[in-house]
């Protein structure tokens, strides 16, 4: 998908990954709503994109993803502003054993959701003109992190859906792309997580050993992330695929066995 002109949506989009994306995609003359519940964040985000990228490429909507009728409406006003929807990433994620319920809302139910609004938008099904969906995982999906037990559940959840809504496109002929990128460590302000307790409850006890795996494993930069982003969208032979970003062998994609009988 050439990126001159199409429209993205990108949940949690005011910092970190979202953020790092969203500045990816002006920069290659695509049109991008943040939709993130950072009221702060958002403003002084969207005031540097306008300053870079001109006021006409982006656009502002707080909300926060668990709330379903104002995620559906932010889809509507992206659509209504921008005339159309190309991309949607649902990226917007939080680590908190604590309230373990909020977590599991947000970083699948919301990733699920956001993947049928996406669906909505964009699906021949609904007679739109296709698209693309990324939905972020982590590396945790891969390597589980004992200290964030319910972190990781929903991390291997979003692979597990994101892999079988992407082949019931394909089966549908939705002409939409659904694939989900899994990062190791992000230098963003997620990891401050690591050091509240209200945020690691029980876990916090042992913040100091995912240090020391971050230690081990490296801190990539979120314009890696953005990096292999792009590469999903510009290759429209990719659906159903999982990317895996690290450290020791940077972009790449997880391999799975074919289906046997
Ligand atoms: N930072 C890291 O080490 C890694 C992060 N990830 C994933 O990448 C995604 C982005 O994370 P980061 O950029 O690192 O985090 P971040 O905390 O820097 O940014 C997340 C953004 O999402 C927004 N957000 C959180 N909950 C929201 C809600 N309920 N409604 C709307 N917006 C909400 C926040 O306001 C923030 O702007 C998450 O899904 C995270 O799990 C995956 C692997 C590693
Ligand atoms: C800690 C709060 C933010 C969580 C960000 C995240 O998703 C972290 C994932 C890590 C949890 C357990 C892990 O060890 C995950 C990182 C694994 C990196 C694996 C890299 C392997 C390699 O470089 O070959």
């Amino acid at each position: 998908m050439a990126l001159a002109g199409k429209v993205a949506l990108v949940t949690g989009g005011a910092q970190g990954i979202g953020r790092a994306v969203a500045g990816a995609l002006l920069q290659n003359a695509a049109k991008v709503s943040l939709v993130d519940f950072n009221q702060e964040a958002g403003e002084q985000c969207i005031t540097c994109f306008n300053q870079e990228f001109g006021s006409d490429n982006s656009l502002f909507i707080q909300c926060d993803v668990t709330d379903r009728e104002k995620l559906q409406d932010a889809f509507k006003r992206t659509v209504e502003h921008f005339g159309k929807l190309d991309i949607v990433i649902n990226n917007a994620g939080i680590n908190n054993e604590n309230n373990w319920v909020k977590t599991i809302e947000v970083n699948l139910t919301s990733v699920v959701k956001g993947t049928y609004l996406g669906l909505e938008h964009m699906s021949k099904e609904h007679g739109k003109q296709g698209g693309v969906i990324i939905n972020v995982s982590s590396m945790a999906a891969f390597l589980h992190s004992p200290h964030q037990p319910v972190y990781t559940a929903t991390k291997y959840g979003v692979v597990g859906f994101t892999r079988a809504i992407a082949e019931a496109s394909e089966i549908e002929n939705y002409g939409v792309r659904i694939n989900v990128l899994c990062p190791a460590f992000v230098d963003t302000p997620l990891l401050q997580s690591i050091d509240q307790e209200e945020k690691m409850g029980k876990f916090y006890k042992h913040k100091d050993e995912i240090k020391h795996r971050m230690s081990i494993y490296g801190v990539l930069k979120p314009s890696l992330i953005a990096e292999g982003m792009l590469k999903i969208i510009n290759d429209n032979s990719l659906n159903g695929a999982v990317m895996k970003i690290t450290t020791s062998k940077g972009i790449h994609f997880q391999s799975y066995e074919p289906m046997s009988a």
